[in-house]
């Protein structure tokens, strides 16, 4: 359990009066990435969201590296980097204004906010205003902020929706260096070629539940060479 940084244990969540969310175990060790995949309305935003301490649980415990919400709200919300599916960014700021907004909110030096513009590809267009940038640029920006206090979890909602196969590409490339830098990474998507390329655990989820779960290798033996798109369209073909 050393390297466990993020761990649920037997959580659900009811909207409404209905359950979203049935019973759900999981964890993400150091220097794994974990993919939520699953059809729309699956579940894998409201997890993402229980993990951020956006939503609570209706029963079951988050932990990230052995903290809860609950208890202790600053120190959790410190071990997390997230990446929400929708951002609106502030009109006429630079990309070097955002992330120096960003990075005086979490006490992180200058320094770190020139080196996360240069890790992400943007260190050239830092003066441009966000505005002005292309949702793959944009996209680079959420994650830069996501890493700027260099949280031990990183919690990505769809961050490859709307990208172009280059930005795709370049997206996966970031996710791996996290995973060298020994971050958790846990994020959804509906891209399977992203959760190959980038996942060492891809859980499938269907109606708030855990369906199938394992690496890509042992889903290619299971199901053969289409491995995750196979697994895809015996979960949720012809609905
Ligand atoms: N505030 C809410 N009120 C009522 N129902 C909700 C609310 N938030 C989520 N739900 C329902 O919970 C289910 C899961 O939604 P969620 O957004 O987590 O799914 P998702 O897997 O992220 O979907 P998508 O891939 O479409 O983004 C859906 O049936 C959705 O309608």
């Amino acid at each position: 359990m050393a390297d466990t940084v993020l761990h649920l244990q037997g959580v659900k969540k009811d909207i409404g009066g209905q359950p979203i969310i049935h019973s759900l175990d999981m964890q993400v060790d150091r220097g794994q990435v974990l993919a939520l995949c699953g059809g729309n309305g699956a579940g894998k935003s409201t997890i993402l969201r229980m993990i951020v301490g956006i939503l609570q649980p209706t029963h079951g415990t988050i932990e990230v590296n052995g903290l809860s919400w609950k208890e202790s709200r600053k120190a959790y919300a410190e071990q997390i980097g997230y990446m929400p599916d929708d951002y609106l960014f502030g009109q006429g700021l630079s990309a070097e204004e955002t992330l120096a907004f960003w990075a005086s909110l979490r006490k992180v030096s200058p320094s770190r906010v020139h080196e996360t513009l240069t890790l992400v590809g943007l260190a050239d267009v830092k003066n441009k205003p966000v505005t002005s940038f292309s949702k793959g640029m944009r996209q680079r920006l959420l994650f830069a902020q996501a890493l700027l206090a260099k949280p031990p979890l990183l919690v990505m909602d769809e961050p490859t929706n709307g990208l172009d196969p280059y930005w795709m590409d370049s997206f996966v490339d970031l996710v791996r260096y996290a995973k060298q830098e020994g971050h958790a990474v846990i994020f959804s998507t509906h891209q399977l070629q992203v959760a190959e390329a980038a996942a060492d655990h891809v859980v499938f989820l269907k109606e708030g539940r855990i369906v199938e779960e394992g690496t890509t290798a042992s889903f290619i033996q299971a199901y053969g060479s289409y491995g995750l798109q196979a697994v895809f369209a015996k979960l949720f073909g012809f609905r």
